[in-house]
Formats: structure tokens, C-alpha cells, sequence
């Protein structure tokens, strides 16, 4: 049974898993390199569950104690009773190789670890741990408190014990699960990020503007958000990462990161998270920049 789960990654996903674990009953232990990210996450965490309180979904009592139930740190022997740790750092396998290195020797033997990786190979990144067996894909979606779905998603040394505990434990926070196959970027994303990779395609080669392509998609095919717009709640920095396990994992041309998107993410234009992306979020409403 799992009842004390760590986060390492104080981002937008990190801050959301272990938002919902709290508020389900779980102790969440997080840990990021950046103390002031830590900070960050602790301030977001509870501005959401006053948002919750407002609409009446959550007592004063209940965000107390789930803000007591969450303890962070930059040193990763926090993870120290962990029964589970998720990865949920920057979308980069060298980053998560080296985390996964640095974070074994920290858990308990009985720990699993899974990843909220968007792409990258589960069995590969298994490796690069002590128990592949242990090991294994929960991806959330984004934001973590609102979406329903987590995709699941074995490698191929995963054992059945450490497939069934994420289960329940997804079924605990209120998810659904989705199984995936361990190919690059999985399901959601294999659909998602070409449709997204394309819609830069339509503003590189001068089709739309920025309102156009994204009022289009909502008002044409009622998604809740257009593509650009969703690219940079994303991250582009992501969203690059994600097209790049797909082009090299797959091998096919259709898959090309547009170099829009990578001009965007060397500029440092990595979207809402940074105050810029196809919109500038500087001012009371985001304004297209194209
Ligand atoms: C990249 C990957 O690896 C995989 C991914 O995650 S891909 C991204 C998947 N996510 C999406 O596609 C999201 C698409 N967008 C949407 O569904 C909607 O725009 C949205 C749910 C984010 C916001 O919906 P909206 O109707 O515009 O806004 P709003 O009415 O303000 O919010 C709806 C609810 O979401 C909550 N919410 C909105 N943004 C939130 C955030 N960032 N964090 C927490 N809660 C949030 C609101 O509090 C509100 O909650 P209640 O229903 O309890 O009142
Ligand atoms: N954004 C999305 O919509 C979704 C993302 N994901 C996946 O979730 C993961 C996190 O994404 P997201 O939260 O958006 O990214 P963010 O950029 O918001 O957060 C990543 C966090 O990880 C931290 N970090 C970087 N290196 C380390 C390290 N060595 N040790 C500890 N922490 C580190 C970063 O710190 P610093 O800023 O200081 O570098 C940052 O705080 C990625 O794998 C992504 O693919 C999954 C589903 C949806």
C-alpha cells in the first residue's frame, strides 16, 4: 500500500502530483534542485486549494492538513521512508538519468519509482536504476488537478506488483488510467504534439496569425484551448522535447520539429511559465505575438 509518495520537480507537474496526493490523504515529500522553486510550489499549492475553498469543493481544515501532509527539500534523502517516488523533472533524458542515479542510493529497497515522463522510453530510463522491475510510466496531464487521465505505461521489466500498486493508486486520486505501450510518447502525446507541431507549421509558412490558428481550433473543433495557446501552457521547451523523442524514436520526417519552435525555445521563449511564448502573458490579458 502506498502512503508516503516524494515528487522530485517543483514545475507546474510536480507542484500538481503532489497537490492531489495531499489532498487525497497521502504524506508527499518534494524535492527540486532550485530551493526557491520549492518555495514556489508550497505558495501555488495552497492558492489552488483556496480556489477550492471558494467554490466551496474544500474546508479550511482539509487544506490545512493536506499542507501539513506535504514536506519539501533539496536534498534527496527526503525520499528516505518513501514507498514511491515520481519523477517529474525537466523533460530531458540526461536530466532524468542523472537524477535517477543520484536518487537510488537515497530510497528504501521496497521503493518504486515511477516517471511523469511526456516521452521519453520507460525501459531506458529504468536502466539507469537498481530496480527496472520497480520502475514504470504515470503520466499525468496537465493542469494535474483538473485533468481525469493518467497513462500507465510498463517497461518491459516492469513486474506486476508495481503495475497494479500505480493502478490503485491512480484510481485513489480520482483518475482514470489509460495503458500504454513503452514507444515514444506513448499515446496522448503521439496524437497531441503533431497536431501542435503542425499548427506552428500553419504560422511559420504565413497561413494564420496566432488568433487565427487557435480561434480556429476552438471555435472549429471545440478544443478547450487552441494549439498555440496550449503549446505554451505546455512549455515549449516540452513540447520541442516531446517532437524530438519522436522524430529520432520513429525515425520519420513527419515527425520534424517545426524551427519556429526551436528559434522560439533558443530565444528562451518557452511560453506561459516564462511570461512569453506565441503570447506574451506581460500584460492583464495574453497578447498573440505573431
Ligand atoms: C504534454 C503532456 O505530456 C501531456 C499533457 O498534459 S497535454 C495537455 C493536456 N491538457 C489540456 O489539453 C488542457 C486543455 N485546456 C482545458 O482543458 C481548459 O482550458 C482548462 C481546464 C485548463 C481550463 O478550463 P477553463 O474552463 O478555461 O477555465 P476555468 O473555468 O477557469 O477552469 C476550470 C477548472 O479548472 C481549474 N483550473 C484551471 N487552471 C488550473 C490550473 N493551472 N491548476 C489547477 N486548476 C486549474 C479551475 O479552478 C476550475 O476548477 P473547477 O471546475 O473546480 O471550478
Ligand atoms: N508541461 C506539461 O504539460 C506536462 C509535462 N509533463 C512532464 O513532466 C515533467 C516536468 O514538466 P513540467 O513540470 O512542465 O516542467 P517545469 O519546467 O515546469 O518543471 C521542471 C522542474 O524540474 C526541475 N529540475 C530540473 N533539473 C532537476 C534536477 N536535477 N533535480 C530536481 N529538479 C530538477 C526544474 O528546476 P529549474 O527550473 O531550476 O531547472 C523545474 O523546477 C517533464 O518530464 C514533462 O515532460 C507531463 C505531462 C504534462
Amino acid at each position: 500500500m502506498i502512503e508516503k509518495v516524494g515528487v522530485i520537480g517543483a514545475g507546474q507537474m510536480g507542484s500538481g502530483i503532489a497537490q492531489v496526493c495531499a489532498v487525497a490523504g497521502l504524506s508527499v515529500a518534494i524535492s527540486d534542485i532550485n530551493a526557491e522553486q520549492l518555495a514556489k510550489s508550497l505558495a501555488n499549492i495552497a492558492k489552488n486549494l483556496d480556489r477550492q475553498i471558494a467554490k466551496g469543493k474544500l474546508t479550511e481544515p482539509e487544506k490545512d492538513a493536506a499542507m501539513a501532509r506535504i514536506a519539501t527539500s533539496t536534498d534527496l534523502s527526503i525520499f528516505k521512508d518513501s514507498d514511491l517516488v515520481v519523477e517529474a523533472a525537466t523533460e530531458s533524458e540526461d536530466v532524468k538519468r542523472l537524477i535517477l542515479k543520484a536518487l537510488v542510493p537515497n530510497l528504501p529497497p521496497k521503493a518504486m519509482i515511477a516517471t511523469n515522463t511526456s516521452s521519453i522510453s520507460i525501459t531506458r530510463l529504468a536502466a539507469s536504476t537498481d530496480r527496472p522491475e520497480k520502475f514504470i510510466g504515470m503520466h499525468f496531464m496537465n493542469p494535474v488537478p483538473v485533468m481525469q487521465l493518467v497513462e500507465i505505461i510498463r517497461g518491459i521489466a516492469t513486474d506486476d506488483d508495481t503495475f497494479q500498486s500505480i493502478k490503485a493508486l491512480t484510481a485513489r486520486l480520482g483518475k482514470t488510467a489509460a495503458i500504454a505501450e513503452d514507444f515514444p510518447a506513448f499515446i496522448v502525446n503521439r496524437i497531441l504534439l503533431p497536431m501542435i507541431n503542425e499548427a506552428v507549421y500553419t504560422l511559420y509558412e504565413g497561413v494564420g496569425g496566432v488568433e487565427a490558428i487557435d480561434t480556429a481550433m476552438k471555435l472549429g473543433a471545440n478544443h478547450p484551448m487552441g494549439p498555440l495557446e496550449l503549446a505554451d501552457f505546455i512549455g515549449l521547451d516540452t513540447c520541442l522535447s516531446i517532437m524530438q523523442v519522436l522524430y529520432e524514436g520513429l525515425a520519420d520526417s513527419k515527425y520534424r520539429p517545426c524551427p519556429l519552435m526551436v528559434k522560439y525555445v533558443e530565444a528562451g521563449w518557452l511560453g506561459r511559465k516564462v511570461g512569453r511564448g506565441f503570447y506574451d502573458y506581460s500584460g492583464p490579458t495574453p497578447r498573440p505575438t505573431r
